[in-house]
């Protein structure tokens, strides 16, 4: 029997996607251009001896033909490639639920970059069934710069403040105390039912608190209301054959609560590494233990801070040998990502990139995967690893995962 591990590092792109033009995307690559924007900060190389050796850094000088600027540079022991997405966005769920072999192949619903952004009905009806004086925002919007500008109105009227971005979107944020978090879920409850004939694919709980623009800030509370992925996944079917499926993170709510046995939170990289760490100690054969790695994204992409996401990988690597030394012989560890989102590109969205596919079992030698067709190609190659029936879309690349 067998377990495997997923690190699934939000927003750590590997260089732009062939279709990245039509988003806007061309010449983006997350991991390269942080790596140059933490060697023009600081002067030196980030050394990511860990992760060069699980093949990241090979692989994204694969996919985004440009050489990475990083130190301590050695040939990879494990199997690395990258894939390119088949899903129609570039978003989380897209990106989750491909890599789990469910691409979503329709397109979302999306609320228009105009202010005004979301239809009058629709926040006529809101406000109604959720008793509330009326929204704030009703924009395109950095979560942070919109807590800035509109955080101390929303606490004198208790109006929600509600944004989107390209993505399928509609995220309200609200401050925990003086509205109350039990408050905001019963908002975005109300919210997701009334979003799902507009297909929006999300609705984001985003509470804060602090007394002041000058000092408000997101709390580790946040809560992500997504609609049903559109087939079974890997983890429905992992689960139905007696697995134990183990949502560390916000692997849970972005699968909808599908598929999950065991589900944990924990703020922040560190802590989400170490419930990592600590669940491999556990959990029994046939597990999949899904960590999704989320301040790579929501802490330095979307905020635009190369340096700041540098550092956090850096302590990501240094994290990794605590999780490679506990690994077994049947134990299989992926390393990816569901998008990118370069911090050194314009606007604050999410980047069309290629994704790591990185794969290690103890004793692994250097294995080249090229670049994969779809991120499904993990979900298939899982199947595989877990004796379960073919999912329909991925390639899986069991036979590569040659021992030394
Ligand atoms: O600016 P914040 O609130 O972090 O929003 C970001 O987070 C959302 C979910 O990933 C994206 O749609 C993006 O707009
Ligand atoms: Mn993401
Ligand atoms: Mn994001």
């Amino acid at each position: 029997m067998a377990r495997a591990i997923i690190l699934m590092a939000d927003s750590l792109g590997v260089g732009a996607a062939p279709d990245a033009e039509k988003f806007g995307d061309v010449g983006s690559n997350t991991l390269a251009h942080l790596l140059e924007a933490y060697k023009a900060d600081t002067g030196n190389a980030l050394p990511l001896p860990n992760l060069t050796k699980l093949g990241l850094v090979d692989a994204c000088e694969s996919a985004g033909k440009k050489a990475c600027q990083v130190a301590e540079r050695q040939p990879p022991e494990a199997a690395w490639g990258y894939a390119k997405e088949l899903s129609s966005g570039k978003d989380t769920p897209s990106g989750h639920w491909e890599m789990a072999g469910v691409p979503v192949l329709f397109d979302w619903g999306y609320f228009p970059n105009t202010t005004p952004c979301f239809p009058q009905a629709f926040i006529d009806e809101l406000c109604k069934r959720a008793s509330i004086p009326g929204i704030l925002g009703n924009c395109y919007a950095s979560g942070t710069t919109i807590l800035e500008q509109l955080g101390e109105e929303h606490v004198k009227t208790g109006m929600p403040i509600c944004y989107t971005s390209v993505d399928s979107v509609f995220q309200i944020a609200a401050h925990e105390q003086s509205f109350g978090l039990d408050k905001l879920y019963q908002v975005c409850d109300i919210a997701r039912a009334l979003l799902d004939e507009m297909n929006i694919g999300r609705v984001i709980a985003r509470p804060f608190i602090g007394t002041s623009s000058a000092d408000f800030i997101r709390t580790g509370n946040r809560r992500d209301y997504s609609v049903l992925p559109p087939a079974p996944t890997l983890l429905d079917k992992l689960a139905e054959d007696g697995g134990e499926v183990i949502s560390i993170g916000k692997i849970a709510d972005i699968y909808a609560h599908q598929g999950i046995t065991q589900k944990h939170k924990a703020p922040g990289l560190m802590n989400l590494l170490d419930k990592t760490s600590e669940v491999i100690d556990e959990a029994p054969d046939h597990s999949l233990i899904f960590t999704n790695l989320v301040d790579f994204d929501e802490k330095f992409g979307h905020r635009r801070k190369p340096v700041g996401y540098a550092e956090a990988l850096k302590q990501f690597d240094d994290y990794l040998p605590t999780i490679l030394n506990k690994l077994g012989a049947n134990d299989l560890l992926i390393i990816t990502a569901d998008h990118g989102c370069d911090p050194t590109a314009p606007g604050n969205d999410h980047t069309r990139e290629y994704v790591p596919v990185l794969a290690y079992t103890p004793g692994m030698k250097n294995t080249p995967l090229g670049e994969r067709q779809s991120f499904a190609d993990i979900g298939q190659t899982l199947a595989q690893w877990f004796n379960l029936s073919a999912l329909e879309y991925g390639e899986g690349f069991i036979t590569s995962l040659n021992k030394a």
